[in-house]
């Protein structure tokens, strides 16, 4: 099989449909995008929110995923769209600088060089939207990938537990925006949601979020914690009133991590929320993402649903360790008709 890819499937955002109105048109700056202020909180209308259908929900994502939408022929410009779209991420107990310089030069060079070449990809540079990392290494990461345009995330506010003092948790952000993260990666503590303490949980985040200043804000609900579909739903809907930029399903820590089913919950929060206030949230499954068919079945999941903008790193992100790797092993056999093993892959 041919492993050059045509000019309009390398893009797939070449034939989008019209952007809504609060999406920046200069789509080089992953930031270029009106941010969610936020709003006051609504209590009726994240209330409006607490029907969910479970079976609803895994049926829809059940035809979405066997619809095929990506032809065989286009998945190799499909996931190097899912390279794009990804927050590279270390976020292990024995993490070093070494181990966080060797991620962020995997970031600035994802792919092999005999891979670029024989996906005829010229000058188009494929790089992850960012690198996460825990905080003591931002510093760190920030040096790495100076010049190049990723990003630098930082998990913040006592991840993955969210357990902390509330200044300590505001003084964690503080600190990584000062060494020079611009997305922080805050969780919240599940227990708000339990005891359905939405003004608490919202002035916290709408602390973090004053917090973070000029640091775009993703906000962690640790969905697999939340018992309920309905808490997801109205757990998004406060993180959002409160000024999330992005909402995120997990930590990686849960023993359930990014479900389709909780994904389509939060898009359809997120769909709510652009309905009402005509701000674009950004969405980030993150946690056990680690195969490139996984990585295409959400980004149908986001097509369907959000449309083509939340096809774009302003609005789309994959939070994974491992992702990239088998990414790297699917392009190869794309290419060669043939797997080559785990070793040869950096990040393996
Ligand atoms: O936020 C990102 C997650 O921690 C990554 O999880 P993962 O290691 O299962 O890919």
């Amino acid at each position: 099989m041919s492993g050059k890819l045509r000019e309009a499937e390398m893009h797939p955002s070449a034939t989008v449909m019209p952007l809504p109105s609060r999406l920046a048109a200069n789509a080089a700056d992953t930031h270029a995008i009106a941010r969610n202020p936020g709003m006051a909180l609504d209590l009726g209308f994240v209330e409006s929110m607490r029907s969910v259908n479970r079976s609803a929900l895994e049926r829809r994502v059940g035809t979405l995923t066997k619809r095929r939408s990506i032809k065989a022929d286009n998945q190799a410009a499909w996931l190097l769209r899912s390279i794009s779209l990804m927050d590279l991420t270390t976020l292990n107990s024995n993490d070093t600088d070494e181990r966080v310089r060797r991620l962020c030069a995997k970031a600035v060079n994802p792919l092999r060089r005999d891979l670029v070449e024989a996906l005829g990809l010229g000058e188009t540079v494929i790089r992850p939207a960012a690198v996460c990392v825990y905080h003591p290494f931002v510093a760190t990461a920030v040096e790495a990938v100076r010049g190049t345009g990723i990003h630098v995330a930082a998990v913040s506010t006592a991840f993955p537990h969210g357990l902390a003092p509330l200044a300590t948790r505001i003084a964690e952000i503080e600190a990584s925006v000062a060494d020079g993260a611009d997305e922080i990666d805050v969780v919240i503590p599940r227990g708000l949601v339990f005891g359905a303490r939405w003004q608490e949980l919202y002035d916290e985040i709408k602390a973090f979020r004053a917090a973070c200043g000029e640091a775009h804000l993703k906000v962690i609900l640790g969905t697999g914690d939340l018992a309920t579909l309905r808490n997801v739903t109205l757990a998004s809907m406060v993180a959002m009133m409160a000024g999330a930029d992005f909402i995120k399903t997990s930590t990686g820590k849960e023993s359930v991590n990014a479900t389709l089913p909780v994904g389509l919950a939060m898009v359809r929060a997120i769909r709510a929320y652009h309905e009402q206030t005509g701000y674009l949230i950004g969405f980030k499954p993150a946690g056990g993402i680690s195969t490139a068919k996984v990585s295409l079945d959400w980004l149908v999941l986001m097509k369907e649903e959000l449309g083509r903008p939340w096809l774009e790193p302003e609005l789309f992100r994959f939070g994974a360790s491992s992702l990239l790797t088998d990414i790297e092993r699917q392009l190869e056999h794309h290419i060669s008709g043939r797997y080559s093993a785990n070793h040869r892959h950096a990040m393996a």
